[in-house]
């Protein structure tokens, strides 16, 4: 980062919130001390920070810059009621009596603006482009999306940025991944990152921060382009970003937290000159030719075992690195699944939509447009759940809710839900489901259950098939 050439837009948002800068140079250099604008707060990584905070008699440093949710461990469905299992109801309780007692604004079950904290960051116009945004959760890469250094943090971590309002970081190296040409119908965003991990693996993007760019990723919602963000942390980088542009922009206007008035054409200005100088330098390169996706799936048990759904499942004699095929035997095994098989004759028994990689209205739109005027297979379970409460009510004002329900799936309320076993929507030893989530490990979804990752529309076309299908494959 001491290169003389241009600078990529991860640089110039580092450069402009360094407090202190690490003595030394190279691999010898300390790390920065970089200011925090916004800090993402739930119950799952914060009981022990207010406790460190309060052993230490300090207050929140920045109050005003913090922001909590509940989401992990809500129930989606009955949340008029205390929550029923006791390890939940105490995370839940001690969010809410850390963050009275520190003054954190906090969105609480029930509340219209409670929700996973990455769609409530972004709909609130809270996240903005040239921010630095943490939370202790891996997946506020998502937030990147708007141009944003987005990273997820660890429990001291978020003590400190609490007391301190900034946080200790070493440099990153940085990895463009350009997609060009155009995606063809069908293939959406999450098609687009599943075969981006497939590519450079899990550990792909160790020690960078990955930034998407090129005619493809240009031509992308902000929904999308969130989908895209929220999984780079499953190829291990340090966050991925996306340049501000016009749909970044009409996204955010309006918005409760967004500029308005002189403020936000100086605010549009200044995001303007964020983007990666033309002669600046990655210190990776990837390039994708968006022409040549189609939908993929996972079929494994780490988001880089995955592949276009028109294929079959890998052999793994034939995998000829070591590691990989020894890891692609574990993974079938656990997963019940023939080597060879089509993937589109793996049946399902759950239906998962929801997450903050594929909970937002774009999302249950395009499960919409599938599900409308068919039913859910029989002996299928699915469940619709949207990433915030106001995603749910965006999607009953449009009729959303009343597709789903006729359709046969469950309309839930807003939550983490079945992306990970933390609250009651989880598999059942055995189980099998196609999920919109982002994390395909094994008993991710609930002890012994099997997950593949999937798109919107492919969830929605598998629920309807009873196997992994796209809706092409619907007559
Ligand atoms: C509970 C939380 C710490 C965790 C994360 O950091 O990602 C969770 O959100 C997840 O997706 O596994
Ligand atoms: S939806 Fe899933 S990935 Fe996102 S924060 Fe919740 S548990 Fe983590």
């Amino acid at each position: 980062m001491e290169k003389m050439a241009g600078k990529t837009l991860a640089e110039k948002v580092w450069d402009q919130h360094v407090v202190v800068r690490g003595e030394g140079e190279g691999s010898a250099r300390q790390p920065d001390l970089i200011y925090i604008d916004l800090h993402l707060v739930h119950e799952v990584t914060s009981p022990q920070a207010f406790d460190g905070l309060r052993l230490a008699g300090r207050p929140l440093r920045r109050p005003d810059l913090t922001i909590a949710t509940e989401d992990h461990n809500v129930p989606t469905v009955d949340i008029d009621k205390p929550i029923a299992d006791p390890v939940s109801r105490t995370q839940v309780e001690t969010l809410r009596r850390n963050c009275e007692e520190f003054g954190v604004r906090l969105y609480p079950m029930g509340d219209i603006d409670q929700g996973i904290v990455h769609v409530v960051g972004p709909q609130l116009g809270l996240t903005q482009p040239g921010m630095t945004v943490v939370c202790g959760d891996s997946h506020t890469s998502t937030h990147g999306a708007f141009g944003a250094l987005a990273m997820g943090i660890g429990t001291s971590e978020v003590e400190h940025v609490m007391a301190t309002q900034t946080l200790s970081l070493r440099p990153f190296k940085t990895m463009a991944i350009t997609v060009d040409g155009e995606l063809p119908e069908g293939v959406t965003g999450k098609d687009l990152i599943l075969a981006v991990i497939a590519k450079i693996g899990t550990g792909g993007g160790q020690g960078y921060v990955l930034e998407y760019r090129g005619d493809a990723i240009r031509k992308l919602s902000m929904e999308a382009r969130m989908t895209i963000c929220n999984m780079s942390i499953e190829a291990g980088a340090r966050a991925g970003m996306i340049a501000p542009d016009e749909i970044t922009y009409e996204y955010l206007r309006g918005r409760p937290h967004a500029p308005q008035g002189a403020d936000w054409d100086a605010a549009v200005a200044a995001w303007d000159a964020l983007r990666t100088d033309d002669d600046a330098v990655f210190d990776a390169e990837v390039h994708i030719d968006g022409a040549s996706l189609t939908p993929f799936v996972t079929w494994g048990t780490n988001p880089g075992q995955g592949a276009p759904l028109g294929a079959n499942v890998p052999v793994p004699e034939q995998i000829a690195d070591e590691t990989e095929r020894v890891a692609a035997e574990k993974a079938l095994r656990y997963m019940d699944l023939e080597a060879g098989m089509p993937l589109r004759e793996i049946a399902v028994d759950t239906v998962f939509v929801g997450s903050c990689t594929n909970g937002r209205i774009e999302d249950l739109r395009a499960v919409a447009d599938v599900l409308k005027g068919r039913k859910v297979a029989e002996g299928v379970r699915m469940l619709v759940v949207p990433g915030s409460m106001r995603v749910r009510a965006q999607a009953e004002a449009e009729g959303l809710g009343e597709i789903f329900t006729a359709a046969g799936a469950e309309w839930r309320q807003a939550g983490c839900s079945m992306c990970l076993g933390m609250n009651p929507d989880q598999l059942a030893p055995g189980e099998r489901s196609a999920s919109t989530s982002n994390r395909n490990f094994e008993g991710r979804q609930g002890k012994g259950g099997r997950t593949h990752l999937v798109s919107p529309a492919v969830a929605a076309a598998t629920a309807v098939r009873g196997k992994l299908s796209a809706p092409a494959d619907l007559d």
